[in-house]
């Protein structure tokens, strides 16, 4: 048996001002360092001690890993960081306010936008200030491989060699692993975890902050379906409010 711990990065800048974030660099709010603190106690009170933790190379994915290794006195464990584990990349919509989107669109095209499986937001154009493609950190991929837009099915596409390369790895040593990444690239992980139907993953929203612990069998399949929220009534609520992005019902 093998323990994954997932957790989304906390509130970000662009989350509270409700804006698509996708690749752009954007940092933890003053509201996600709390909540990246909260899910480290959540893992001191669980007696959870990761052996490692793989991060995203984007800031809030890897502030909210070292505030909550830092609150759990675990800051020194080995860390491997990869673009694959990236939040989705929003295309043209990058930096877009995400109501505004809605609006302008429609409700309909908003949601496939945002939630389909397999229909990615119009690609950046490279010159765009918000495209990655002159980005230092991705210096070393092949330009193809820099992504314009991404539907969540590109996510799982490009995920998935790092989950079976590195991270199944790490399980299979009988390490609790820690993953912090990004709604959308987790969702993925989650999909892929669970068997959920391209369908169903539309419906699926994963909160900041609030650690996911899946036990794994052998085969790396979990124990129980959806894993465990480290704080599930948080969870519920925080779920119901990424669902309402950009929509009337939500707060910002
Ligand atoms: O903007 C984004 O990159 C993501 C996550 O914050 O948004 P959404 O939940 O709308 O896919």
């Amino acid at each position: 048996m093998a323990t994954l711990v997932l957790l989304r990065h906390g509130e970000s800048v662009w989350n509270a001002e409700g804006l698509f974030t996708g690749w752009v660099d954007v940092d933890l709010s003053e509201k996600g360092e709390a909540e990246a603190t909260n899910g480290g106690d959540l893992l001191l009170d669980n007696d959870i001690v990761p052996d490692v933790v793989h991060t995203s190379v984007l800031k809030r994915a890897i502030r909210t890993a070292n505030i909550a290794l830092d609150v759990a006195d675990l800051l020194w464990i080995p860390v491997r960081r990869t673009w694959r584990l990236n939040e989705r990349h929003y295309g043209a919509l990058q930096g877009k306010n995400k109501a505004q989107t809605r609006e302008e669109y429609g409700e309909e095209q908003f949601k496939i936008w945002r939630r389909s499986y397999d229909t990615p937001p119009p690609p950046i154009a490279d010159n765009d200030p918000l495209s990655q493609v002159g980005d230092l950190r991705y210096a070393g991929l092949p330009s193809e491989l820099i992504p314009r837009t991404e539907c969540l099915s590109d996510v799982v596409d490009r995920m998935l060699p790092y989950w079976y390369d590195a991270i199944v790895p790490d399980l299979a040593a009988g390490k609790t692993v820690l993953v912090a990444a990004h709604g959308n690239s987790l969702r993925g992980l989650v999909k892929h975890l669970d068997g959920i139907s391209d369908a169903e993953i539309a419906g699926l929203n994963i909160p900041t902050g609030i650690p996911l612990v899946y036990e794994l069998d052998h085969d790396f399949a979990p124990l129980k379906r959806g894993g465990e929220y480290l704080d599930p009534e948080a969870a519920k609520a925080a779920i119901e409010a990424v669902k309402n992005q950009g929509t009337a019902t939500a707060k910002a």
